[in-house]
């Protein structure tokens, strides 16, 4: 099994008066990984609760591995989601892990006591017990053992000091090769969890305003570094996202390439092109005035 795909088809949510999914046409191909993006509130959650059949869309459909999921325990059983929130029993560490080994078919228990090891987890500690950081790796233990077709992490990371984060994405990107299944993951931590992902979807006030390949997205912006004043004349008529200057020399970030014949003009006057981070993109898409 390589993954579940999904499809969704201008699905909608609100609550009362809040419009928190408007009109999200999806489409998921199994076997990848997908960074889900977006502003506090802007939607993620929800997408991700209808998607694991949590809850109903007010209108639009939802397929994943081409049948609606809500109430289909064939479906549901193949799919994760991990939320940072909890939705953790109530019992100690080694409790949990062997009740979800007896739910989810796909459960490698030799791999959940490894990770909860790598992880430093007091396996007879209550769940509750544990500290903000241990429950978040727990549910990251939990993440990677289901292994099912399709497992969403919704902001599992939020609670991991620095090395856990990094052992959560050294452990996720060894599994996910091993056992090659769809993961979406949803993080603030975009700096860091960046170079996970091979899609990156942004929503914006519930509307899906980018999906694209990670490459794809990062080459959509470009950085110029060099003299202030070469920058300076190079940069008239192009459309500046923001510069930086460290002494006599100046970083200005572009969205959009300025085409081959000014890349050309800048290497010969001297100029550092460089691609943008996905996070520096994120930030204009999502708050400057072309968020669409
Ligand atoms: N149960 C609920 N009742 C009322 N409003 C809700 C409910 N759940 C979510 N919302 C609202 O819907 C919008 C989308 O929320 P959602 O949790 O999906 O966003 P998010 O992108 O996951 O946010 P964050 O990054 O802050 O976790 C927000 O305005 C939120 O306040």
């Amino acid at each position: 099994m390589s993954g579940l795909g999904v499809e969704t088809g201008a699905l909608t949510k609100s609550y009362g008066d809040v419009t928190a999914l408007d009109g999200v046409d999806l489409s998921l191909e199994p076997g990848k990984i997908y960074g889900l993006l977006g502003r506090n509130g802007s939607g993620k959650s929800t997408l991700m609760s209808i998607l694991a059949a949590f809850q109903r869309p007010d209108s639009g459909t939802v397929r994943v591995g081409g049948h609606d999921p809500y109430e289909n325990g064939d479906v549901t059983s193949q799919i994760a989601l991990i939320r940072e929130s909890g939705d953790i029993p109530q019992a100690s560490v080694r409790r949990v892990l062997g009740y979800l080994a007896t739910l989810r078919p796909a459960w490698d228990t030799d791999y959940a006591h490894h990770l909860a090891e790598r992880f430093g987890l007091p396996m007879r500690r209550h769940a509750q017990r544990l500290s903000r950081g241990q429950k978040a790796a727990l549910a990251c233990v939990i993440g990677l053992a289901t292994r099912c077709p399709l497992t969403m992490l919704d902001e599992v990371t939020l609670g991991l000091d620095a090395p856990a984060r990094y052992l959560f994405q050294e452990e996720l990107l060894a599994d996910y090769v091993e056992h090659p299944r769809t993961i979406v993951i949803s993080t603030h931590h975009i700096a860091e969890f960046g170079d996970l992902f091979e899609e990156v979807l942004i929503l914006d006030r519930g509307r899906l305003i980018v999906h694209d390949t990670a490459d794809g997205l990062r080459e959509r912006g470009v950085s110029v570094t060099g003299p202030a004043e070469t920058v300076d004349r190079f940069a008239v008529g192009l459309h500046v996202l923001g510069e930086q200057i460290l002494g006599g020399t100046k970083r200005i970030t572009l969205y959009s390439h300025p085409g081959q014949d000014l890349e050309r003009q800048a290497r010969v006057a001297g100029l550092e092109l460089g691609s943008l981070p996905l996070q520096d993109l994120f930030v204009h898409l999502t708050t400057g005035k072309d968020a669409q």
